[in-house]
């Protein structure tokens, strides 16, 4: 191996065989080499039986996120930096690893390196424990891992390589470092919920809780208890002894609240007191409490248009736009669908149990002529439903079906006979779809619309992994 400030590209290919990488994968769990674009030069056989990985799969020069989707090995080859202590989710499990960048003799980053110390958090319970009684904060393995699953995404569960996400993932990192209001907005399913897990994991707070609350799925009356909680001896019942409310849960930490626009009127002023003042009362009491939170907030609903109209308070909607960031609609993405679709393939497949389908050619054709109303949600229901239904290792263009015709700019493929619960399912997520359309995305005029209630119209969404 020659000295580290001094790599060639040969360098980095042959690294592999060095005996001391030989040794270091050795005592760890597994080990492996990127090149500057962060695709994979070289994993080691340890790492491919961590990730479930078929040992004949030629890897190389795939990008590092097609095999770890939460790689952050992109970061380390972008920035230069290193990263010696991280905890990585793959593979439904939470790992130690180390990543770092390899250099050349111009100092130029050249590739990366990362290692998987511990693949199992409990080696971690024993270390957690001594740093919180260390730094005075009483903490227990248990907080630790409830607080880790806080946030189920970071920055590289948000795929895409295309110029606007690229240039939304940079205005969401700076969101991240600023420990400022943020208002996501954008269609429905196309990653804001992602984001919002992201920017919190990235932001000073990240080991501080991230409560989220969402304004559509909750019952109008139940909303004030849910945000505010409620003092001991206000109610009989189950809420006799007094709960804390979201704000309260989330304090020191990030509340996120999602589909901000169908917060009912009465609140909005009672949350422009929390993002002014940082305080509330609990229901039943006069006691302020005191809180530090930062707020996040989702909508996919024209909120100015909602202020002119009256329905949103205008204060409010200023509070809550300091930092706008706008997600686009997968049509205006659709160079990235192959590489979301890939990745989805492949979580569908371990999910399922069921062995790894690749997307032919055409099927990537025939799938970027749709129009995706549902974007990336739609992306994966489709791909979800087509991957159990298709016979052998490639999903063809012909296996999917065709989507309404108001969805699509052509498609020449003939219609498929489908099972009926799936044409159920499918015509209740297109009368969906088109409502929430229709209504600016307003759920309970939707629900209004479709003639049933606002909470049934969240189970059925919740049901057809439309949330
Ligand atoms: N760029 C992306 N990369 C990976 N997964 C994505 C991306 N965008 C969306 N998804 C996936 O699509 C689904 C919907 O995303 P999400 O819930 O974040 O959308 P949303 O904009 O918050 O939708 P809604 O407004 O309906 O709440 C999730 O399963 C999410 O993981």
């Amino acid at each position: 191996m020659s000295n580290a400030a001094g790599f060639t590209l040969k360098d980095l290919s042959d690294l592999s065989d060095s005996p001391l990488l030989t040794l270091l994968d050795h005592i760890c769990e597994g080990s492996l080499i990127v090149d500057d674009h962060a695709r994979i030069l070289w994993i080691s056989d340890k790492y491919r039986s961590v990730l479930g990985v078929d040992p004949q799969l030629d890897v190389r020069g795939m990008p590092v996120e097609e095999l770890i989707p939460n790689s952050m090995m992109r970061q380390i080859v972008r920035s230069g930096q290193p990263m010696l202590l991280d905890l990585l989710r793959a593979h439904e499990t939470w790992m130690v690893v180390t990543r770092i960048p390899i250099r050349d003799q111009f100092d130029q980053v050249i590739g990366g390196i990362g290692f998987v110390f511990y693949k199992d958090m409990d080696y971690l319970k024993g270390f957690v424990e001594k740093y919180g009684r260390l730094s005075g904060r009483p903490t227990s393995a248990e907080q630790q891992a409830v607080s880790l699953r806080d946030t189920k995404y970071t920055f590289a569960d948000f795929i895409g390589q295309s110029e606007p996400v690229e240039r939304l993932l940079q205005r969401a990192r700076r969101a991240a470092e600023l420990d400022t209001t943020v208002l996501l907005l954008g269609e429905t399913g196309t990653g804001k919920e992602v984001l919002a897990h992201a920017i919190h994991h990235a932001s000073v707070r990240t080991d501080e809780p991230f409560v989220s609350i969402n304004m559509a799925a909750v019952p109008d009356n139940l909303m004030e208890a849910e945000f505010f909680g409620v003092a001991p001896g206000a109610y009989t019942g189950a809420d006799r002894k007094g709960r804390k409310g979201k704000i309260h849960l989330a304090d020191k930490g990030t509340l996120f609240l999602d589909e901000v626009g169908d917060l009912p009127h009465n609140l909005q002023s009672k949350l422009l007191r929390v993002l002014q003042e940082q305080e509330f009362e609990r229901l039943g009491s006069n006691e302020v409490v005191q809180v530090d939170v930062r707020i996040l907030a989702a909508t996919s609903r024209d909120l100015k248009a909602m202020v002119d109209a009256g329905d949103f308070r205008a204060d409010l909607y200023y509070r809550l736009n300091v930092l706008p960031i706008q997600v686009p609609p997968l049509r205006d993405h659709i160079e990235d669908l192959e590489l979301l679709a890939d990745s989805m393939i492949r979580r569908i497949a371990h999910g399922l149990g069921m062995s790894r389908k690749w997307l032919s050619a055409d099927a990537v054709d025939y799938l970027k002529s749709w129009h995706w109303p549902g974007n990336v949600r739609e992306l994966q229901n489709t791909l979800e439903r087509t991957f159990i239904f298709a016979q052998g290792s490639t999903l063809k263009a012909d296996d999917f079906l065709p989507p309404s015709p108001e969805d699509t700019s052509s498609s020449s493929v003939a219609p498929t006979i489908e099972p009926l619960s799936d044409a159920v399912a499918r015509a209740e997520r297109e009368a969906i779809i088109q409502a929430l359309n229709a209504t600016g995305n307003n759920r309970s005029q939707a629900a209004k619309a479709l003639g049933i209630s606002r909470a049934n119209l969240y189970e059925k969404m919740t049901r057809l992994g439309m949330t």
